[in-house]
């Protein structure tokens, strides 16, 4: 299914970009893309069989609105783990992102850090559930512009999980952030 989720990826996308002011046949778009929903939701599963399928396994997920390739929100983040513990990966946002004009929406950025900081831990060996995230946005990150996005975990005391990163374009940092993770998690649907 990922490239039927990269295809309404591009549709999200298109539709921003085409706008109210067009000679665009937007009604019979409305129709085709309600018959392609109807479609799918005739063979979707139970929820609770669906959430079921997605959380099978131990490991990352294919599902989430960062990395997920499945899902068409998720840009989607590519995060490699670094021999030094930390994740990295480059994205370039495109208009569905925006918050300030040609800029990424402060709360996409939250969402990729913390999503980031999550695979991050995982990486570094324990993992756990959002506490706070501090986030600190230095200058604008900018939309249509590969942006590098990072995260280190820096320390584990007791259940506390401590992990810094930031998101940075053109090598200057645009957002830093500092996260605390307890090493708790809700139970995987089996
Ligand atoms: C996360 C799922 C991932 C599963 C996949 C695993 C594989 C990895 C693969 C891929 C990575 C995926 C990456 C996903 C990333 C997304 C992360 C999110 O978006 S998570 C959703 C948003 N976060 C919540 O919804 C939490 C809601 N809050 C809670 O559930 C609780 O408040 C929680 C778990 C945060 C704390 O639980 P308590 O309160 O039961 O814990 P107590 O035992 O009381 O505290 C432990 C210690 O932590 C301190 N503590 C707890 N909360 C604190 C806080 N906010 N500030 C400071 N200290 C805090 C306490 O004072 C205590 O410290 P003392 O041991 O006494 O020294």
């Amino acid at each position: 299914m990922d490239g039927a989720a990269a295809a309404a990826r591009r549709v999200i996308s298109a539709l921003l970009r085409t706008g109210d002011d067009t000679a665009a046949d937007m009604a019979g778009m409305a129709k085709q893309l309600h018959a392609v929903a109807d479609q799918l939701e005739e063979h979707a599963p139970a929820r609770e069989t669906r959430l079921v399928n997605m959380w099978r396994g131990d490991g990352i997920t294919r599902h989430d609105p960062v990395t997920g390739p499945e899902n068409a929100l998720a840009p989607p983040l590519r995060l490699t783990g670094r021999a030094d513990g930390s994740v990295e990966g480059t994205v370039t946002l495109g208009i569905a992102y925006q918050g300030p004009p040609g800029c990424v929406h402060g709360g996409v950025s939250a969402l990729l850090l913390d999503h980031t900081f999550g695979v991050a831990n995982h990486w570094a060996g324990l993992s756990g559930m959002t506490a706070e995230l501090t986030l600190r946005y230095r200058r604008p990150s900018p939309l249509f512009e590969p942006l590098t996005i990072t995260g280190r975990q820096i320390s584990v005391d007791g259940a506390k999980i401590r992990t810094v990163g930031g998101i940075a374009a053109g090598g200057r940092d645009c957002v830093t952030a500092e996260g605390l993770f307890i090493a708790k998690h809700l139970p995987r649907p089996r």
